[in-house]
């Protein structure tokens, strides 16, 4: 067997136990074959060490739009309705792209380097997002991000076709490590016919949907005004709440709404950083958990949060998951970091969040040393409350190392962050 071993750490278990013990890995499967104490001596093969540190399923990002890095920083301090049509979108509207593969690659450096290992992307251009994917060495479930408001009928159907075709042409990708969605943006910014046709034919293909939805207040109150229901009650109308479904954000959901998402096995996405910087509002968190909805994790775009760094995202929800419910019992440690690892790619659904014999092998070390870390009474509590991005050491996905001692190994570190910082200033010119 061509092996991997990752050995001498302490490693997390599915239950959130923790061990110590040895992880083996089949390369060529791209599998844990085996976890166990001392087991490593019994391996050829590439060893990296986990000596002083945790080893964990790789943090998965549930809902980002990875390209946005080139717009971290460009617009803050409004909420989203002013930020988007005054900001964002004006400069969206000039993307090229090769805008979108520099961004994507700088997101992709950056979740790598913060131990994430797959992400759930809407955006633009998504040849260019499968290219950087591909080459990084990640996992991810890609779309393209349907808006039909503006637009005529022509192309609105356009845009439509364009999130089918990339969804059918993708799927399978990079050997498999990709898959797709069909994305229509939002309930608001997708029309109803629009949306009936075309949520009807990715349903007749098994292409399963993710959305943004019941991000903001304002965006509840057209739904009810138009339709005469709340907005997941005309989501689910539609045929859109199923379990291959997630949705991103899930703030403003009633108790019935909760309901429905855990009858219908859709997963929500929970970006606790971007909820709290376009103050969105506090999503109920426990609640969902409570009711049996998957919740995952997701960063939302690096415009929005501004980074996207899981580790960081993981803690502000277990931290305002409790503000929320003004419980300090809600979301505990155990639960945020469950939702950004088995949550978050059970809700993708993407292989992974699980270290366990016959699993993806998609995991990360993290370094325990550093004096924010010590004394370490309960390695759990670290993981949600203290560690940081920056305490990842080594990174593995589907067998591959795609981070060893702090330097990434599949992409041209330096190169991607120049290019990026090239092609932003570029983009803002054009925007101009
Ligand atoms: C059509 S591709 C995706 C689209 O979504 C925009 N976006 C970024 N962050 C958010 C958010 O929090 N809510 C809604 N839409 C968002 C992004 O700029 C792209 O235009
Ligand atoms: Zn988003």
């Amino acid at each position: 067997m061509n092996a991997l071993c990752i050995a001498g750490g302490r490693v997390l278990r599915p239950d959130c136990s923790v061990e110590d013990a040895d992880v083996v890995v089949d390369r060529d499967a791209g599998r844990v074959q085996d976890v166990g104490e001392g087991i490593a001596a019994e391996y050829d093969g590439q060893t990296l060490d986990a000596e002083g540190g945790v080893v964990m399923p790789g943090l998965v990002n549930a809902h980002t739009h990875a390209a946005m890095t080139l717009l971290r920083g460009y617009a803050d301090d409004k909420p989203l309705g002013s930020w988007l049509r005054e900001d964002i979108w004006p400069a969206e509207a000039a993307l090229e792209a090769e805008d979108v593969r520099a961004g994507t690659e700088l997101g992709i450096v950056e979740m790598i380097r913060s131990g994430t290992t797959a992400f759930a992307d809407m955006y633009f251009e998504v040849p260019e997002v499968a290219a950087a994917v591909e080459e990084s060495g990640m996992r991810a479930r890609l779309g393209h991000g349907v808006v039909t408001v503006a637009k005529d009928d022509e192309d609105a159907a356009a845009d439509i076709e364009e999130s089918l075709r990339v969804a059918r042409e993708f799927d399978g990708a990079a050997g498999g490590r990709i898959e797709t969605a069909f994305m229509p943006h939002s309930l608001t910014t997708v029309g109803e016919e629009f949306l009936r046709e075309s949520v009807a034919t990715a349903r007749e293909e098994g292409i399963p949907l993710h959305f943004h939805a019941n991000e903001t207040a304002d965006e509840v109150s057209p739904i009810v005004d138009e339709h005469g229901t709340r907005p997941l009650s005309y989501a689910d109308d539609l045929g859109m709440l199923t379990e291959e479904d997630f949705l991103a954000h899930g703030v403003h959901v009633d108790a019935k709404e909760i309901e429905l998402l855990a009858a219908r096995g859709t997963s929500v996405i929970h970006c606790p950083a971007s909820n709290t910087k376009l103050a969105s509002g506090i999503a109920p968190v426990q609640e969902m958990l409570d009711a049996g909805v998957n919740v995952g994790i997701g960063t939302d775009g690096a415009a929005s949060n501004n980074d996207l760094d899981v580790f960081d995202e993981l803690r502000d929800a277990a931290m305002i998951g409790k503000l929320g419910a003004d419980d300090a019992a809600a979301v505990p440690a155990a639960a945020a970091v469950t939702a950004a690892t088995a949550g978050s790619a059970d809700a993708v659904g993407l292989p992974g969040g699980r270290i366990e014999k016959g699993e993806a092998a998609d995991l990360i070390v993290v370094d325990f040393d550093a004096p924010h870390l010590a004394p370490a009474h309960d390695a759990v509590s670290h993981l949600a409350y203290a560690v940081r991005g920056s305490d990842v050491r080594h990174t593995v996905c589907d067998g591959q190392v795609l981070m060893e001692d702090r330097e990434v190994q599949t992409l041209d570190e330096e190169r991607v962050v120049e290019t990026a910082r090239e092609r932003a200033a570029s983009l803002v010119k054009r925007a101009e």
